[in-house]
């Protein structure tokens, strides 16, 4: 997961390759809860790993069930079995809407039944999504509950115990949101199964007033209960909802979560855009999916869009291109259907999207936050109260997408990097600005990386910050720091002389023959691993550090056909979503092209004492003299060697930083890679 303040995508062209898709969040958390109300244990594979999962996990272990991630990723859910074993708690539900509406109803009617006192809180954004409806439903019911702070929206205090009256049907309202309904659905069969309060079985009966909105997620919760043994009847007309008597939860022993279908939106989407060599494979989800938002497909369709079904996958190409307009009612998909609106942008006239009032109430106002983002690519939309007209974008501006707290607002935006494919577009490609990425960890965690991992760029495209330098000037600390703050990868060319000149040396080749040595290179077997260096599958990253290494190095790098054999190989490190390269050259020979480039120094006796404190701190025992002659005999090998010598390049960016701590250096490069970004400050 990206943990920056932002992402930048640079302009993106292509798509294509597979992506396994993480759980559905609305089966997960829906499991989670059955698993932890029913008798027994249930195993839960593929559940999704997500901050909205996370918390549910945290209440379900605050009330007592005993849930652990066995060693091959599945998990052990030991339910409650109907009963309370924790009888008050404070739970706090983060942003998850999944877990604060079942959770309310549920503890509601537990607390009312058995006595108990919870107190359910989320963070601020959570207390201004209402949730009045089903807190007058719970309450007609006999449910003690008290709003902490605005009538009608969380923190809630459920309390008991208080007598239930459940001849009359429960009233929900419908038209707002589908969640309370389920809410209700997953809840009251704690009830009808009788026992429990010393009343007898009876059937619940649930009515909904007004038209109840998003009815595929309420679908789920009723195939979801049918797993767990209770067989809701609901009428034609989805208003009438009857839970039997002597319904009780019954884990049927194992589930298996199916991937997210909002989540596929994203790469259906992509694959229309984008792949118009080979198709986009979505695992996880296809034609048997039960989730409502697999009918996405058929609005990707309906913009051109060509799509493959399996039972559990798709296939999608570039039909249709530009993408062809689209007015449609999207109460049936009301998250996925935000990535439409992202598609819009390349369609071949206004798009409209009806009937998403409930936009209004997620996890930030969607449809002003979509417009307005919308607005900053330089796209003109228009808004009613459930609605958004979204027209085609020929001049696109590099904009700082504001993401809201809203993973798909982070997610549907990284689609506006694909702008250089607009037909008839004569400008240069712009690159998009995704603040506080790590957001769509509510959901998909490691969105970005998959997507990177099918999409492609062209190489010049791809930005590249060099940091060149003396030895122990704090290159590669510096490159380390700067791509962690950016969530780039990082090249430490040093390394790969290193590792030239220790293979060559266990080789038995004279380190000044650079033939020789040259054609090793292509026979290296190396692997490079978070920070590891692999050669031969053996780590040899301690040996690379060490002084001698860093002496066969330089004489290895000495040798022009050396350079060359490694040459390609560093180009390989131009990955997405950008790339800190530490060295030489990086500036000069390898990467001339690179956005900023960086020439950092600090005075002989300043790096031979960082080195020697290095060394020391590492137990390696060193002389300061011996280091500060070795270092400069390196410096002077590097610099007067005719093949690539040391030396700044000549829009290089020069930083002594003898004076500098680590932090002040990285603010200072990270301050001049935001005047060479082409973003609004
Ligand atoms: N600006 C700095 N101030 C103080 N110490 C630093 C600074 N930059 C790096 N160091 C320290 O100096 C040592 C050498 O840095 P390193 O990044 O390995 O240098 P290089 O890659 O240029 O050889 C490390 O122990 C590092 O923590
Ligand atoms: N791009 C590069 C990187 C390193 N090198 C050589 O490899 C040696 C070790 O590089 P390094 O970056 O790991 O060394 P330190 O600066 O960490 O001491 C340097 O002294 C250079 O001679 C090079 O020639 N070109």
């Amino acid at each position: 997961m990206y943990k920056t303040a932002y992402l930048d995508l640079p302009p993106l062209r292509g798509a294509a390759g597979t992506v396994s898709l993480p759980g559905s969040k609305s089966i997960s958390n829906r499991v989670l809860l059955l698993a932890g109300l029913s008798e027994g244990e249930t195993l839960v594979h593929d559940l999704l790993d997500s901050d909205d999962t996370k918390v549910m996990i945290a209440a379900l272990r605050e009330l007592g069930c005993e849930l652990h991630h066995r060693d091959d990723g599945v998990l052990s859910v030991i339910g409650l079995g109907g009963r309370l074993r924790q009888k008050q708690a404070q739970l706090f539900l983060g942003n998850a809407g999944t877990a604060m509406r079942p959770l309310t109803a549920a503890l509601a009617v537990l607390a009312a039944t058995q006595g108990g006192q919870f107190e359910l809180s989320g963070v601020p954004r959570m207390h201004e999504r209402p949730i009045g409806d089903l807190v007058d439903a719970l309450r007609a019911l006999g449910c003690p509950i008290d709003c902490l702070g605005q009538e009608g929206y969380p923190p809630l205090r459920l309390r008991g115990p208080a007598p239930l009256s459940l001849t009359a049907p429960v009233q929900v309202r419908g038209d707002v949101s589908s969640q309370f309904l389920t809410a209700l659905l997953l809840a009251l069969p704690l009830v009808a199964a009788g026992g429990v309060d010393g009343q007898a079985p009876r059937d619940i009966v649930i009515e909904v007033t007004g038209e109840l909105i998003s009815k595929p997620y309420v679908q789920i919760t009723l195939d979801l209960l049918a797993r767990f043994g209770v067989q809701v009847q609901r009428d034609a007309d989805w208003q009438r909802f009857v839970i039997p008597a002597g319904s009780r939860y019954a884990s049927p022993g194992v589930v298996h979560v199916e991937g997210d279908a909002s989540s596929a939106s994203y790469f259906v989407a992509l694959g229309a855009i984008a792949a118009d060599q080979a198709p986009v494979r979505i695992e996880g989800v296809g034609s048997s999916s039960v989730q409502g938002d697999v009918r996405f497909v058929e609005a990707a369709q309906a913009m051109g869009a060509a799509v493959t079904l399996g039972p559990n996958w798709l296939e999608v190409r570039r039909g249709a291109w530009p993408l062809r307009a689209l007015d449609l009612d999207c109460n049936h998909i009301p998250d996925a259907a935000m990535t439409l609106a992202v598609m819009a942008l390349y369609a071949d006239g206004p798009t409209v999207l009806r009937n998403i009032a409930s936009w209004r109430v997620k996890e930030t106002d969607r449809i002003a936050a979509m417009a307005t983002e919308l607005r900053k690519l330089g796209a003109e939309v228009e808004e009613g109260p459930d609605w958004l007209r979204v027209f085609p974008l020929q001049h696109w501006q590099p904009a700082a997408i504001h993401t809201y707290d809203d993973h798909r607002v982070a997610m549907c935006f990284s689609l506006a990097a694909f702008n250089g494919l607009v037909p008839g577009r004569s400008e240069e490609a712009v690159p998009v600005r995704i603040l506080d990425p790590q957001c769509v960890a509510k959901t998909f965690p490691d969105y970005f990386e998959t997507l990177f991992s099918v999409v492609q760029a062209r190489p010049q495209d791809i930005p590249v910050i060099t940091i060149d330098g003396p030895t122990a000037s704090g290159k590669g600390t510096l490159t380390d720091e700067v791509a962690r703050a950016l969530g780039y990868g990082v090249l430490d060319s040093g390394s790969l002389y290193r590792v030239t000149g220790l293979a060559a040396h266990r080789a038995g080749l004279d380190l000044n023959d650079g033939a020789a040595v040259a054609a090793l290179v292509p026979t290296l077997d190396l692997r490079f691993e978070e920070g590891r260096v692999l050669l031969d599958e053996e780590d040899v990253s301690n040996e690379l550090r060490q002084e001698a290494t860093g002496l066969m190095a330089s004489q290895v790098g000495a040798h022009p056909p050396v350079r060359q054999a490694l040459h390609q190989l560093q180009l390989d490190f131009r990955r997405l979503p950008g790339l800190v390269a530490d060295g030489r050259d990086m500036g000069t020979a390898i990467f001339p092209d690179a956005s900023l480039k960086v020439f950092l120094t600090a005075s002989a006796a300043t790096r031979a004492e960082r080195r020697f404190n290095q060394l020391i701190s590492k137990g390696v025992p060193a002389k300061l003299d011996d280091l500060r002659a070795d270092l400069e005999a390196r410096d002077a090998r590097d610099k007067t060697r005719s093949a690539s010598p040391l030396q700044a390049a000549a829009d290089a960016i020069e930083l002594d930083n003898s004076a500098h701590s680590v932090e002040a250096s990285k603010d200072l490069v990270l301050g001049w890679w935001q005047t060479k970004r082409p973003f609004p400050h």
